[in-house]
């Protein structure tokens, strides 16, 4: 199996991302995480950028012991003198000298002709090697480069001593098939290229960055260059953990691999979030929420049958516990059944799809139904009292300057549901006062309470009452993404079991509940 070097440039290239500003402090957290991870070669900093970027890369080189730690330089003395002054104390440094050389970048940026681009960027080589014997040279915007040129520069920075040579797609502009070809022709037609290690640097404006680096893989790149989550610049670099885990589950196809633990890709992944406040999606490969939940029933049927049914990695590979199945509006029995089965529950089959068909509304209302959700949903059920009462509908008018109405819809023991309306003096009085009309039940009140059983604005309302007739009381208990309906689902749920009570009802039960 081909090893492929891993450079990272979260810290430099990463840190380009507008708005992401990382102290010296989290700079050198990061980078112990990065050393964790195993990346072989670690980009800190850009250190003729400010003052404080040359201290952070200086922290960083004196922090980190196992990886080859790089700073980036243009083609001026005064950036390969800042390199060298941040690099002190680092166990293995690299200077990293760049130059655009695109028709465009020429011409537009840096106002130079070929033979000047030439000559600036041997002698920055020539002065850097004076300090660094390790040296890698990238030629900015290489993607839109003529051939003949790129490989003039290319056999140039061989013959100065480049250790390795970086052949960026900068502007995310190629196609994997183009930018694999540019390797294999420098590899082609570029005396002593094995003298050097040939490097992909890859950006994500089209959405290719992972595709073109594992182009560059099978068409000879030593070395990979991106970032974790695949921040940068723009649209971002190639996402590190995406290269990786595509060499490391179609290895057969590669036939190469990083030397990453690629167990400590999601604790990176998370603290690169963290630090630079960029969120990651929850669709994003590998590392996104999402990356290893299922949702829909027929897939979370296959998982339960057969992880590999719906899943080409595990999540085990990147240092997650286990796969999600989710439940939401989508999902079937047999996943709502394994998740009773892990809250404790064993259900019987009747049983099973009456809290099944009652999870299927409390979905339709919800985006995703917490543990919380099914517990309350189930532990409701379980409590079996007959129902003389059920609420079929409420409506509900109300203004701050209105006097609030309800109308309830309620079957009862006739065929026939029952209608009635009332006024009171909130809204929730209003159902009561309805519900007593419909029932022809007088109860009192006693207590009433309300409170969240799960996270969001769609949690689900739980609400408790007691009720009382004589010396009779009894509470219920609703629930629903209405606090209105759990009020009212609450109240008849209380009657219910206060009608039932009132059968068996001897002194000796007086004021139980
Ligand atoms: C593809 C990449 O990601 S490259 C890295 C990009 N990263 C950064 O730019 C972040 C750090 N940069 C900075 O802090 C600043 O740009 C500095 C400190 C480096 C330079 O700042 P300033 O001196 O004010 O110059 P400014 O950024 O406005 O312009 C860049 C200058 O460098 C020149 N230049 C650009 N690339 C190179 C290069 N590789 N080698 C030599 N000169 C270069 C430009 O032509 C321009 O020169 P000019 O002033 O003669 O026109
Ligand atoms: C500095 C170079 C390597 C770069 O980041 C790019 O060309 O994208
Ligand atoms: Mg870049």
């Amino acid at each position: 199996m081909r090893k492929i070097y891993v450079f990272d440039t979260t810290l430099r290239d990463g840190e380009q991302s507008p708005g992401v500003n990382l102290n010296t402090r989290e700079k050198v957290e990061i980078a112990y995480q990065l050393e964790k991870l195993g990346i072989d070669r670690m980009e800190a900093g850009f250190p003729a950028a400010s003052p404080g970027d040359l201290a952070s890369v200086n922290a960083v080189a004196r922090a980190v012991k196992n990886v080859t730690v790089i700073g980036l330089s243009r083609s001026r003395e005064t950036d390969i003198d800042a390199v060298k002054e941040a690099l002190q104390g680092a166990q293995d440094p690299c200077i990293h000298i760049f130059l655009a050389t695109s028709p465009i970048h020429r011409q537009h940026k840096l106002r130079m002709d070929k033979a000047q681009v030439l000559e600036t960027a041997q002698s920055a080589i020539r002065y850097a090697k004076k300090y660094f014997p390790k040296l890698e040279f990238s030629l900015e915007d290489a993607g839109r480069t003529e051939y003949d040129f790129m490989a003039e520069m290319v056999g140039m920075a061989i013959r100065e001593g480049a250790n390795v040579v970086n052949i960026p797609d900068t502007v995310g502009y190629l196609n994997p098939s183009e930018y694999g070809a540019i390797f294999k022709y420098l590899k082609e037609n570029v005396p002593d290229i094995e003298r050097v290690q040939l490097s992909a640097h890859c950006h994500n404006d089209l959405g290719m960055a992972t595709a073109n680096t594992l182009a560059a893989i099978q068409n000879g790149a030593d070395q990979i260059e991106g970032t974790i989550n695949g921040i940068g610049e723009r649209a971002g670099n190639t996402a590190i953990e995406e290269v990786a885990l595509a060499l490391e589950t179609r290895a057969e196809f590669f036939g190469a691999k990083t030397s990453l633990t690629l167990s400590e890709i999601s604790r990176t992944s998370r603290l690169v979030s963290k630090l630079t406040g960029m969120v990651v999606p929850g669709n994003k490969a590998i590392v996104g929420a999402n990356a290893f939940a299922h949702e829909s029933g027929i897939h979370q049927d296959g998982m339960l049958k057969e992880k590999t049914t719906y899943e080409i990695m595990t999540p085990e590979t990147i240092g997650l516990k286990e796969s999600k199945l989710v439940l939401g509006k989508h999902s079937g029995r047999h996943a709502f059944r394994d998740k009773l089965s892990d809250l404790g529950y064993d259900l019987s089959e009747e049983e099973l799809n009456t809290a099944f068909s009652r999870f299927k509304d409390l979905a339709d209302k919800k985006k995703e139904v917490s543990d919380e959700d099914i517990l309350a949903l189930i532990e409701e059920k379980l409590i079996d009292t007959p129902e003389v009462f059920r609420l079929q509908t409420i409506y509900v008018t109300y203004g701050n300057k209105a006097v609030p109405t309800a109308k309830v819809i309620i079957d009862g023991p006739e065929a026939e549901p029952i209608v009635a309306e009332a006024e009171g003096n909130g809204s929730v009085d209003a159902i009561y006062n309805a519900i007593d009309k419909a029932t022809g039940e007088e109860v009192t009140l006693g207590d009433y309470s309300i409170k969240s059983v799960s996270r969001g604005k769609d949690a689900q309302g739980e609400v408790h009452v007691v009720l009382s007739q004589g010396e009779v009381a009894a509470q219920g208990r609703g629930l629903s993404t209405d606090i209105l309906e759990a009020s009212a689902r609450a109240y008849i749920d209380a009657l219910n079991k206060l009608l039932e009570k009132r059968k068996t009802y001897t002194k000796r039960d007086h004021a139980s509940i």
